[in-house]
């Protein structure tokens, strides 16, 4: 079975991948080098493994392995266990999902937690369910919220001391965002920690005692429906014992109802296990009105100074087009340079204030007596310069890999009012490329410097999360349908496989019985073809999938 010592090691160890991340911290990191930039050439299939023909719409997970079988979500709330080693399938488990359910971009899921004998996931009509991993059978189920008031899970949780946390979205729907942590073996509620300001949090079914909060950065009554949904998950820190949640854009997206910063929409969260009290918040656009939401993971690592000292950091690249370094013990702003070749909504983020630098010509007008406010062009677009598939950290390149997009939208706001279970944006958009030749580019990242060391440009946007290794590697995923592997130092493109749909999964990797294995899901979708506008149109062509593929670098050749 799995230990709270077994998901603490993950990073470390290399024969298992128990927690979504590779370790709590999310570095993505692995410390196995027989697969190189050498022998990465030899890098063979061992198994495909087929999630059936229906249902093939976005594969957006990260495989978890343990005791010689390997476990994967994929779309419609679906599980899947096989041998790590042959492929050969264990059991599935199909979640029934009732009618009526709304996630807003596309039926993904992106991934477990593995505890105790367990796999846990959630679900799209906002449960969390909790599985035998020898059987597949339901241990424990629990309804997180009302899936008909627009709530809905995509998140994979984590577990911490014994407790699985994890979040909700619904951001679209002006549901409010909130973190949960559970008993990880029996799913009873610890604590819930709400994220729009205003809501009081509990502990064990009380009052957890947070006071003093008001909803005074909203206007009226809109907190009661602010979003700031926390869709993406969490990371862990060790070392400042901090959950870190990212919260989603304020509901409505049309920033004019509701003046004030609107918080803690599109921020970082730092919250004490214990009891689910906000230790610090960083926002990261403050009144948000492009819906650049804030869940991109946030990521603890040394920064190392050029005076030899460390700082302890957390890095996080955000859909507004800025990366962000920040003291993660306090949640200070230590750098912000942008990722992206064209930022139109701010300036800059000010160092001294820790606050951006807006321009306010580029915010989407308000409705007045028209019914639509003055459109803009704004770049990013709302995808983001990068969404939800997470980065990568090297500690031995001590380089960020970023899966980046370059593209802007039209943007204009509309009148809204709120009605549960409804759409509420409040405004519309096209988005549009910015470069003929590509939109998706893998940028390794200096967090020292917020320099860009190298690119690889990408035809289509990039919507896969990033791996790296100690053998100098970064793979990641096209939608074109290449599984990629990179030289970590120069970006130069060392292997590629055609997967046969668009890879938009997490590639991991693992050793077993002396051999290094790398896996990655494979299944075009997510959310660009539904609301990728001028983009959608260039890759109608791509071909959905669902299929788990996994290599390995023969005993013989490593
Ligand atoms: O505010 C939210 O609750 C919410 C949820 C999700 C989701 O759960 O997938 C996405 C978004 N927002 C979003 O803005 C977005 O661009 C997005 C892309 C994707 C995807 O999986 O491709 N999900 C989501
Ligand atoms: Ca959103």
């Amino acid at each position: 079975t799995v230990t709270d010592q077994d998901i603490a090691d993950d990073a470390k160890t290399t024969n298992d991948v128990v927690s979504y991340g590779m370790g709590l911290q999310g570095q993505r990191f692995s410390t196995l080098d027989k697969l190189n930039t050498e022998t990465v050439k030899n890098l063979t299939p061992a198994f495909v493994l087929s999630y059936g023909d229906e249902k093939q719409r976005g594969q957006e997970a990260q495989p978890l392995v343990h005791n010689g079988k390997i476990f994967v979500t994929a779309s419609y709330s679906r599980v899947f266990a096989a041998d790590a080693k042959t492929g050969e399938e264990i059991w599935q488990y199909d979640h029934r999902l009732p009618e009526g359910i709304m996630p807003c971009c596309d039926v993904v899921n992106r991934g477990g937690a593995l505890y105790d004998n367990l796999f846990i996931f959630s679900t799209l009509d906002a449960q969390l369910v909790a599985l035998d991993q020898d059987t597949g059978k339901v241990v424990w189920k629990e309804k997180m919220e009302d899936f008909k008031a627009g709530y809905s899970n995509t998140a994979a949780p984590i577990v911490v001391k014994g407790m699985v946390i994890t979040g909700v979205s619904g951001g679209e729907f002006g549901v409010v965002g909130k973190v949960e942590a559970r008993d990880a073996k029996t799913g009873k509620l610890i604590w819930s920690r709400p994220t729009v300001e205003g809501h009081m949090g509990t502990l064990n079914g009380q009052d957890n005692g947070i006071t003093g909060e008001t909803n005074k950065s909203w206007p009226g009554d809109l907190w009661k429906t602010g979003g700031a949904a926390t869709w993406l998950g969490g990371t862990y820190d060790v070392e400042t014992d901090s959950l870190f949640f990212g919260t989603g854009n304020p509901s409505p997206w049309n920033s004019h109802l509701r003046p004030g910063d609107n918080l803690y929409s599109s921020s970082v969260l730092a919250i004490n296990p214990a009891d689910g009290k906000i230790k610090w918040h960083y926002q990261w656009t403050p009144h948000d009105g492009w819906d650049f939401d804030g869940v991109n993971e946030f990521v603890s690592f040394d920064l190392k100074k050029d005076d030899g000292t460390i700082v302890k950091a957390g890095g996080h690249a955000d859909r507004n087009g800025f990366f962000y370094v920040l003291d993660r013990t306090n949640g200070k702003l230590i750098n912000a340079t942008p990722f992206v070749n064209k930022i139109t909504w701010a300036k800059g983020i000010n160092l001294e204030t820790g606050r951006p630098e807006y321009d306010d010509t580029n915010r989407p007008g308000a409705p007045g007596s028209e019914a639509k406010g003055t459109s803009v062009f704004s770049a990013p677009s709302f995808l983001g310069g990068k969404n939800w598939m997470p980065m990568a950290y090297n500690p031995g390149t001590d380089l960020f890999y970023i899966p980046a997009n370059e593209w802007g939208m039209d943007i204009w706001n509309e009148p809204i009012s709120y009605k549960k279970g409804a759409a509420y944006l409040g405004a519309g958009f096209t988005i549009k490329p910015l470069n003929e030749d590509y939109i998706g580019s893998l940028r390794a990242m200096d967090p020292k410097t917020g320099k860009i060391v190298w690119e690889a440009k990408n035809k289509a946007p990039l919507w896969g999360g990033v791996l790296t290794t100690a053998g100098n590697l970064v793979f990641t995923g096209t939608p074109e349908g290449y599984l990629k592997a990179f030289d970590a130092k120069t970006g130069a493109e060392l292997w590629k496989f055609q997967t046969g749909s668009g890879v938009v999964g997490c590639p991991t990797t693992w050793e077993q019985d002396g051999e290094q294995f790398v896996a990655v899901p494979s299944g075009w979708g997510g959310a660009v073809p539904l609301w990728g506008g001028e983009v959608a149109k260039t890759i109608k062509h791509l071909n959905q999938g669902g299929s788990l593929w996994v290599f390995k670098l023969p005993k013989t050749t490593s």
